[in-house]
């Protein structure tokens, strides 16, 4: 499947945020959105998402134009930068209601096996982010949208997180963007930059130095 998101256009008051932005997401690839604070790269995930109306966007799915928001086709899961869950959930209710099993969890990420009855707002700051990012990713859906995902995750669960993205993009469309450029270099298939407004698919490595988005050197 090919999720395209075309000619878009953002605007807050008359300040132009994305000015005619594409992007490609496609099932068994990666797809990492790099750019500065403020860039749009959340506001874009949100119109991809459906729940942030532009001036202008077409969503296309399979070159078919998608003219509702695409959440409502229960196609899509997104994960946003703050924790969605209910903090008066526990575990074993939360798996349930995201049709994820609670034991294939477990077997990845063994220290929470003492949590199934464990509120989810009693779980540590990067506790809640791991399960967050594992339901998104393992809900039934076609389409990921991953913002943050390794923000406050400790290095060896992001670690398996990364493990796990892989193995998922082989059914999956996954896109996301986060500020640990390394991990979404490492992980990530096909790389776009927003700059200026526009996103610009990044062929080398080195235009990351070149278009300012990293430091001379930094590479
Ligand atoms: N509801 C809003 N009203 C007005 N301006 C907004 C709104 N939401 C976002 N913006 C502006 O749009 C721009 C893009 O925001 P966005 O959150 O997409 O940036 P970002 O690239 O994800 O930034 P960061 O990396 O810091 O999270 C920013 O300048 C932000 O101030």
């Amino acid at each position: 499947m090919i999720l395209e998101a075309d000619s878009i256009e953002l605007y807050f008051k008359n300040k132009a945020i994305l000015n005619g932005v594409y992007l490609k997401g496609e099932t068994g690839k990666i797809t990492g959105i790099l750019g500065r604070n403020g860039s749009g790269k959340s506001c874009l995930l949100r119109i991809i998402f459906g729940d942030l109306k532009p001036k202008y966007k077409l969503i296309r799915l399979d070159s078919k134009p998608i003219l509702k928001a695409l959440f409502t086709t229960k196609k899509v899961h997104y994960l946003p930068q703050y924790n969605f869950i209910s903090k008066s959930l526990r575990l074993k209710t939360v798996f349930q209601l995201f049709e994820v099993n609670w034991f294939d969890f477990i077997i990845e990420f063994e220290s929470f096996s003492i949590y199934r009855s464990t509120k989810f707002g009693d779980l540590s700051g990067g506790e809640r982010r791991i399960v967050e990012i594992y339901l998104i990713l393992k809900a039934p859906g076609q389409i990921i949208l991953l913002d943050e995902p390794f923000n406050g995750v400790a290095p060896i669960h992001i670690e398996k997180i990364k493990d796990l993205i892989n193995r998922e993009k082989n059914q999956k469309i996954i896109i996301l963007t986060d500020h640990r450029y390394s991990e979404v270099i490492d992980v990530c298939d096909n790389l776009y930059l927003i700059r200026n407004g526009c996103t610009k698919l990044v062929d080398n490595l080195k235009e990351l130095e070149d278009y300012n988005y990293l430091s001379m050197g930094t590479l």
